[in-house]
C-alpha cells in the first residue's frame, strides 16, 4: 500500500507538525503517545478504559508474547486484537530491546540474537525473519525491524558494528515483510548509531534508501543525559523523509514529549505513566507528586483540579493516598487512569496547538505552569 502517513499541519517556528497515520485497524492522529501493553494488557486497564482515556494505538512486546503465552495461543484468535479485545491499531516492537535488556546469555551474530528465556531458561534464536513472522502473526498494524540497540556510553567502533548489523537485518526484515505480509501493515526501520551524528547519518541514509513506511530513532533513552538525547534527535530527525512518521522509542517524560515534538518527532512510547502510577508518582500540569507523601493525608482536593479524568472527577488525594498506603489494587488502577489520561491529553493539546498555529505559546505555558517543587 502507498505509505500510510500525511502531514496535516506544520508549526512555522519549530519542526513540530501534526499528521495522520492510516493503519489497518484505524487512523492515528500525531503527535501520538502509545501506552505500553507489554503482555497484551496495559496493566490494570480494560480496552474501554484505554479508549475513554483517549488512547489511539497501543504497543505490544514481541519478545514477551512469543515467550508467554506463545504464538500458538494468539494464532487461535488470528492475532493480538481479538486475543486482548482491543480493536484499535497496535504497534509491536521486534523483540530486539527486550532480548538485550531481559534475556540471559544473549549472543548476537549476523544470523540473529540467540538468548535464554528469562522465564524458564529455554534457548531461542530470534532472527530478522522470525521477528517479522511473529509480528505478522500478531496482526500488528505497525511492525518494527529487528535491530541492535547498544547501551550508553558506547565506543564508536561498537556503535558502528551495531549499526551495520541493524542495517543488514533491516534489509532482511523488509524482504520478509514484502513476501509474507503483502505490505498490508506498516514496517518501520530503526536508526541506530549511538551518540555519533555521523553514524546516525549513515544509518538514516541506508534505511531511507530501503523506503520504509516510517522510521524510529533507536538507541535513545538508554541512560544518556537528556540534553544529549535532544541533540541527537535534533540532528537525526531532519535526515529522515519528512513525509514519513518519525518515532522515538522509549520516550519519555512530559518535557521530552514537548521538546521532541518541537524537533519533529511524531510518535512516542514509554512505560513512565503506567509504571510510575504503580509507584505512586502522579503527573500534573504543575509537575509530579508522590501520593504517598504525608502532605496528602487529609487533602480533599483531586490530584489535579484541571484534570477531567475519571480519577480526578471522583476521588481525593487523601483517598488515593489511603489506597496506595494500603497497597489496595484500586490504587494502581486509579493512578494509572490518571497518568495515562495526562499523557494522552498532553499530546491531544499539542496536536490542537500545532493545528492552530500556537505551538510556541503552548510550550511557554507548559513550562510556566510547572512549579519548582512539583505539584
Ligand atoms: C523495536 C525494538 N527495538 C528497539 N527498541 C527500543 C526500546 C527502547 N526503550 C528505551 N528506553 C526506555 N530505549 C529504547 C531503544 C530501543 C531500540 O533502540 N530498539
Amino acid at each position: 500500500m502507498p505509505h500510510p502517513f500525511q502531514v496535516t499541519a506544520r508549526c512555522t517556528t519549530t519542526r513540530a507538525r501534526t499528521g495522520r497515520l492510516s493503519l489497518v485497524h484505524g487512523t492515528v492522529e500525531t503527535p501520538v503517545f502509545m501506552p505500553v501493553g507489554t503482555l497484551g494488557t496495559v496493566k490494570s486497564l480494560t480496552p474501554e478504559d484505554l479508549t475513554a482515556a483517549g488512547a489511539q494505538i497501543i504497543l505490544g512486546n514481541t519478545y514477551h508474547l512469543y515467550l508467554r503465552p506463545g504464538c500458538d495461543v494468539i494464532d487461535r484468535f488470528s492475532g493480538l486484537h481479538r486475543f486482548m479485545n482491543w480493536d484499535g491499531p497496535i504497534l509491536t516492537d521486534s523483540g530486539g530491546f527486550q532480548v538485550f535488556s531481559l534475556a540471559r546469555l544473549t549472543r548476537i551474530t549476523e544470523a540473529g540474537a540467540s538468548f535464554q528465556s528469562h522465564i524458564d531458561g529455554s534457548r531461542h534464536l530470534l532472527t530478522p525473519e522470525k521477528s517479522i513472522e511473529i509480528q505478522i502473526s500478531l496482526d500488528s498494524d505497525v511492525i518494527m525491524c529487528l535491530d541492535q540497540c547498544i547501551a550508553y556510553p558506547a565506543e564508536r567502533a561498537a556503535a558502528l558494528a551495531a549499526l551495520e548489523i541493524t542495517t543488514q537485518w533491516a534489509g532482511r526484515c523488509r524482504k520478509t515483510w514484502r513476501e509474507q505480509s503483502g505490505e498490508k501493515n506498516a514496517l518501520f526501520g530503526i536508526v541506530q548509531g549511538g551518540m555519533y551524528d555521523d553514524l546516525r547519518r549513515m544509518s538514516a541514509e541506508a534505511l531511507t534508501a530501503m523506503d520504509f513506511s516510517g522510521y524510529a530513532l533507536g538507541g535513545l533513552s538508554v541512560g544518556e543525559p537528556n540534553q544529549m538525547m535532544y541533540d541527537v534527535a535534533e540532528a537525526a530527525l531532519p535526515l529522515l523523509p519528512g513525509d514519513r512518521p518519525k518515532y522515538i522509542m522509549g520516550v519519555g517524560t512530559p518535557e521530552d514529549l514537548v521538546e521532541l515534538t518541537a524537533r519533529g518527532a511524531d510518535m512516542f512510547d514509554c512505560v513512565m505513566p503506567t509504571r510510575n502510577a504503580r509507584n505512586g508518582q502522579l503527573f500534573t500540569r504543575r509537575g509530579t507528586l508522590n501520593i504517598a507523601n504525608s502532605r496528602h493525608r487529609t487533602d480533599t482536593a483531586p490530584v489535579d483540579s484541571e484534570c477531567a479524568c475519571y480519577t480526578c472527577r471522583n476521588y481525593s488525594r487523601a483517598y488515593l493516598r489511603h489506597l496506595y498506603q494500603s497497597r489496595e489494587l484500586l490504587a494502581y488502577r486509579l493512578n494509572t487512569l490518571h497518568n495515562l489520561h495526562y499523557y494522552l491529553d498532553l499530546t491531544a493539546r499539542m496536536r490542537s496547538a500545532i493545528a492552530e498555529g500556537r505551538f510556541e505559546a503552548f510550550r511557554k505555558r507548559f513550562y510556566a505552569d510547572r512549579e519548582p517543587g512539583g505539584a
